[in-house]
């Protein structure tokens, strides 16, 4: 434990002292492990610029606030993105589960206003909903990062969702309630950022608020607590059963490890399905929304070759009458000169 305490949490009617579970998710690269180390108060996840995604795996660290709560926060890797493969996915959502075991007090979304926001960013919210239904945008924040370059622009984040927000960002935001904070991960003003970090903690706060001091909670958390507990407490009667040789305990313990383990195989399973299930109904929607719009733009390049054609012909039409009268004022007799 360690890292910057913050006055976030001295406010009178703050809520709940337990401790606060933060997740953090979003496309790799858009500084969702900047944001942690920002919210930590120090380097505690790699941050860097990649391609790649440099995060690999889900991981925790914690913070104390000034008044001694504790903060802790889940890096994620890119869990959205179009690359991962569903049986990784799945696994690092049921560590991520794992890590939060009393549930989830905010879903941290992190946006880059450096990166234009891509379908697969408007698709993660429904992927999340999927997963663990509705109730899950009561806990969701939005987070754009990127904050110096808006400055340095002189935008305000207002600006910025001005004249670049795309309809499925807009949705993202109307679900969250407008529950969003602009992050300038980049900054050394220890003001900046302690406002910046404060800001973030408040919005939490009126999440846990609104949920009623709750914790988003599902069945595959109750699930993955239940077989924790089960495993921790045989663990306990295990170790004082009496009359055992140390072998027959060894064993006792290996199978309830295994019983253990394949319980969370289990999950990871029903996850991975879930998630398939999900995938391929977006992508089938998204399939029918294309073939909707090439069938629409078909239409209207018919309608407007036809009316092309049409006018074409009227012109045509219009010509050729305007030629026969010419002929036939030619061929009509002049009028005798006047001065002969
Ligand atoms: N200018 C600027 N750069 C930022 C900000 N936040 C993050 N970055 C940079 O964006 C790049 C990616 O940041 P990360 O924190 O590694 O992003 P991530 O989402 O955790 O990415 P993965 O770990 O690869 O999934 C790094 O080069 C960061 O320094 C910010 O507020 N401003």
């Amino acid at each position: 434990m360690g890292g910057r305490v913050i006055d976030a949490d001295s406010k009178p009617n703050s809520p709940s002292n337990g401790e606060r579970n933060l997740v953090l998710v979003g496309r790799t690269g858009n500084g969702k492990s900047a944001t942690a180390n920002s919210i930590l108060g120090k380097k505690a996840f790699m941050s860097k610029a990649g391609s790649s995604g440099v995060t690999k795996t889900c991981e925790m660290q914690r913070t104390m606030l000034k008044a001694g709560q504790v903060v802790n926060v889940i890096d994620t890797p890119g869990l959205f993105d179009s690359s991962a493969d569903p049986e990784f996915v799945s696994k690092e959502i049921v560590k991520c589960i794992g890590m939060a075991k009393d549930g989830i007090h905010a879903v941290l979304l992190v946006f880059s206003i450096r990166n234009r926001f891509s379908k697969e960013e408007g698709a993660a919210i429904h992927i999340l909903e999927s997963l663990f239904g509705k109730k899950i945008s009561d806990y969701m924040i939005v987070v754009f990062t990127g904050g110096d370059e808006l400055e340095d622009n002189d935008e305000t984040l207002e600006d910025y969702l001005g004249r670049e927000c795309p309809k499925p960002l807009k949705e993202i935001l109307q679900l969250c309630d407008n529950r969003c904070v602009l992050f300038d991960n980049k900054t050394k003003d220890a003001a900046k950022r302690t406002e910046q970090v404060g800001k973030l903690l408040s919005l939490v706060n009126s999440v846990i608020a609104q949920n009623a001091g709750q914790p988003y909670t599902d069945e595959i958390f109750a699930e993955l607590k239940k077989g924790a507990t089960k495993l921790r407490d045989t663990q306990v009667e295990v170790d004082s059963l009496k009359g055992y040789s140390k072998r027959e305990i060894s064993e006792l313990k290996e199978q309830m490890q295994k019983s253990y383990e394949d319980q969370l195989k289990r999950t990871t399973e029903m996850v991975e399905s879930k998630l398939k299930e999900t995938t391929t109904r977006l992508e089938q929607q998204l399939a029918e929304e294309h073939l909707a719009r090439l069938k629409a733009e078909g239409a209207a390049q018919l309608a407007q070759m036809k009316s092309n054609e049409k006018i074409f012909k009227l012109r045509e039409k219009l010509e050729r009458s305007q030629r026969e009268t010419q002929e036939l004022r030619n061929r009509a007799p002049q009028p005798p000169c006047p001065i002969l």
